[in-house]
């Protein structure tokens, strides 16, 4: 049904208003100035006044309360306008379809308070007391500048002084990296037969990520400055092969690795050998062992069980749980559980029985509830899909422009989906000379810094934005969860999760990047109305998250100078709100390559509902998703005719055979997904992406690989093998590409 407002999408299944004969005629209208122009076709049916309401609002009518820029960007010139200038100021009076009419109500969240689960980081207890080599004390004292232990410290460094095996965790940024880097140093240091080079490796820590695999690196070799003999060493995916050949023939003691570059060497390589290890060492690693490592953890297991039995065991994470112990074929000798949960907290108290009943576990699960740090304060909001871009963009303005020293990490599902807003808010959002060019935000500041970080980077690139990151006081990091783990980025005030993680321990590393080590620090997550559920799944796992109005993002558009309208209140708000829109929508559609990088990039946005486990498939489903409000929060003014045919395919076969719609499904989002697959750098047979435009360019980042499915952390946790020409391979349902 058309709406009342004109809204271009109220039927998910309707993404043009025009009858199906004009429509194509339409079609074929622009498709020839298209390849004329070779250019995006001009949404000139827009001015086609029967299709549209009278009271629609146009960028010309919001134009009028821009003030200076705004206004030179947006108004008709007032001087002698030549034909030219004429059919330009058409183009611009291209209508922005009604951002706040048809959208679904959004939901009263009946958000269940929890009590969370807490932990206590500091204690009053001193390095000193723990009896390491004197230069080690004094190390850590003053290289590092602490002094006194966290509580995971405090519990783990004795146990593994004591050659014990130990299953660690406790809540993000509590220090667990050093829990396990200073018994290691401390033992190696103190062996009676000094360490050689030569020796190789002593210790092996397996990290799921190049980034963690640097940063791990760069904590053991600052431990390391006194023992100058224990030579430690990192290999990871991106880093030529041949010198970390040499690296590795010279010898590395401690040897830090992600576990996709570790099998490629102990395959190519004769020059690794496990002998003398003494130490193996999983950080994050429920990530390690779950069944997207499998075979490359077997592999390793296999390599370094054939030439060394007795060593020290060690698995941490935030999120370690006895389920993840069983999956690996690790034989721990008789290990300790160390959690540093406060066990009152642990208790269900009548409101989180409450909870539970109100959210029952799916059948045979144990839900699992984790610390999250006290100081960050964890924060959603519900917007309808069509609003989703706009809000994000006001609440980077909100934080990152008009608050000093913010530094905020915004996490997307895909690679596709991290390069399209990176580029789309570059070319929007951000003015290098201080004054917005054609076709920019007025409001586009010096104070906003993005950067951008996903697996389908160049490793050079990567590490020099985790670098630049790490140490910027402010800005704002679009990632996909390659940055999700482990990762200690001082300083990082906000974490926003713009899609959904798939699961609870996801949700906890992601936002655990902020409020470290008893930092303050906040986070959000932005849901879809029909997504407002996933609190009560939040909450089943002592979650809490309080919700903020999107009114109250979106007001920020009325802070600007720039933005200074008669009018004040909601209506102001929504008049800016579309202006905002309306300039990404210009963006998007001024080139065709803008336009279909745009559409790829919803494809990621919507394949990424794939992933989803079964018991969030409720909350998550591309079903749930009206396609055109979708469309317009990528800057498209239609929802793309092939996906929307795909949908009702989807529709159809499902209402007919539910069991093939199932392999059609599944066929699509395997070939999609593992387009998109997820890298974490480690993968030696991924086709290497190259470059091909500048960076910031559609298209300048290419994010196809072979189809050849690779090691992927996984949202899901499906896994099948098959039999190909080559052996046997395996299949994976499991993850986007990060
Ligand atoms: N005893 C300590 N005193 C002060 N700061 C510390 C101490 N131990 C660790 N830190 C600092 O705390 C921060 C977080 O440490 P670390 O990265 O090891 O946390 P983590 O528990 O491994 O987090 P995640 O679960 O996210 O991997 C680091 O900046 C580290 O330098």
């Amino acid at each position: 049904m058309a709406a009342a407002d004109g809204s271009l999408f109220d039927n998910p299944r309707t993404f043009s208003r025009r009858p199906p004969a004009q429509a194509s005629r339409q079609a074929k209208a622009t498709k020839r100035k298209y390849q004329a122009s070779s250019e995006a076709p001009p949404a000139k049916r827009r001015n086609e006044t029967s299709f549209l309401p009278a009271k629609k609002t146009s960028v010309k009518e919001t134009q009028r309360t821009f003030k200076g820029n705004a206004q030179k960007m947006f108004s008709p010139k007032k001087h002698s306008v030549s034909t030219s200038d004429r059919n330009q100021e058409e183009r611009q009076c291209i209508k922005t379809s009604s951002l706040f009419k048809n959208n679904p109500d959004i939901p009263e969240l009946h958000r269940p308070v929890v009590k969370q689960v807490q932990e206590k980081v500091f204690t009053s207890a001193a390095f000193h007391e723990l009896g390491l080599h004197p230069h080690l004390i004094s190390t850590i004292n003053t290289v590092l500048k602490m002094s006194s232990m966290t509580s995971v410290q405090k519990q783990s460094i004795p146990v593994l002084l004591e050659g014990r095996d130990a299953l660690v965790r406790s809540q993000t940024g509590s220090g667990k990296t050093l829990a396990y880097c200073i018994p290691v140093v401390q033992s190696l240091q103190a062996m009676e037969s000094k360490i050689q080079r030569s020796d190789g490796p002593y210790a092996l820590v397996l990290v799921p990520t190049r980034e963690l695999a640097l940063q791990s690196f760069d904590t053991v070799q600052k431990l390391l400055k006194p023992f100058t003999w224990i030579v430690p060493g990192v290999l990871m995916g991106g880093e030529k092969r041949k010198s970390e050949k040499a690296r590795l023939r010279k010898g590395i003691n401690i040897l830090i690795s992600t576990p996709g570059r570790l099998v490629d060497h102990i395959k190519s390589t004769k020059n690794i050998h496990f002998s003398r290890l003494r130490w193996l060492v999983f950080d994050e690693a429920d990530r390690i062992l779950d069944l997207g490592f499998e075979k490359d953890i077997t592999v390793i297991l296999n390599a370094v069980n054939a030439e060394c039995q007795k060593r020290q065991n060690v698995l941490l994470s935030a999120t370690l749980t006895e389920g993840v112990t069983r999956l690996a074929d690790i034989s721990l000798h008789d290990p300790v559980s160390i959690s540093v949960l406060d066990k009152s907290h642990d208790q269900l108290n009548p409101k989180d029985k409450a909870v539970q009943e109100v959210c029952p576990p799916p059948a045979g699960d144990k839900l699992d509830s984790f610390a999250i740090p006290e100081s960050l304060k964890q924060h959603v909001t519900v917007v309808p899909s069509k609003l989703r871009l706009v809000c994000l963009a006001a609440f980077i303005l909100q934080k990152c422009k008009f608050e000093e020293d913010q530094k905020m990490v915004v996490f997307f599902s895909s690679c596709e989906l991290v390069e399209f807003h990176y580029s789309l808010f570059l070319q929007t959002l951000l003015s290098s000379s201080g004054a917005p060019a054609s076709g920019q935000l007025p409001s586009a500041s010096m104070r906003l810094k993005f950067l951008r970080l996903h697996g389908g980077m160049e490793q050079e690139e990567r590490t020099a934005v985790f670098q630049e990151f790490s140490h910027s006081r402010r800005g704002v990091l679009l990632c996909t969860d390659v940055a999700a783990r482990g990762l200690d980025l001082p300083q990082v005030t906000w974490i926003v999760q713009y899609n959904a993680p798939s699961s609870p321990a996801e949700y906890i590393h992601r936002i655990g990047r902020t409020a470290r080590i008893g930092c303050h620090g906040s986070s959000l997550l932005i849901l879809a109305p029909s997504e407002a559920e996933y609190v009560n799944s939040l909450a089943s796992h002592k979650i809490n998250v309080s919700e903020i109005k999107m009114e109250d993002i979106l007001c920020v558009l009325t802070r600007d100078d720039c933005f200074k309208g008669k009018r004040w209140g909601a209506q102001e708000i929504r008049e800016r709100a579309t202006v905002l829109q309306t300039v990404f929508e210009d963006y998007v559609h001024s080139s065709e390559r803008r336009v279909s990088w745009a559409k790829k990039a919803l494809q990621s946005f919507i394949q990424a509902y794939a992933t989803y486990p079964r018991e969030l498939k409720h909350i998550f489903h591309v079903r749930s998703l009206h396609l055109g409000h979708v469309a317009k929060s990528f800057g498209l003014r239609d929802a793309p005719r092939n996906l929307s045919a795909l949908t009702r395919k989807k529709r159809k076969a499902h209402v007919k055979r539910p069991d093939l719609h199932k392999k059609t499904q599944s066929k699509h989002s395997l070939a999609e997904i593992l387009r998109s697959e997820y890298s974490s750098g480690m993968e030696a047979d991924i086709a290497k992406v190259k470059k091909q435009n500048a960076p910031g360019e559609p298209g300048g980042r290419p994010l196809q690989h072979s189809l050849q499915p690779t090691p992927c952390f996984g949202r899901g946790k499906t896994l099948k093998w098959r039999k190909t020409q080559k052996g046997v391979q395996r299949d994976s349902k499991t993850s986007q590409k990060v």
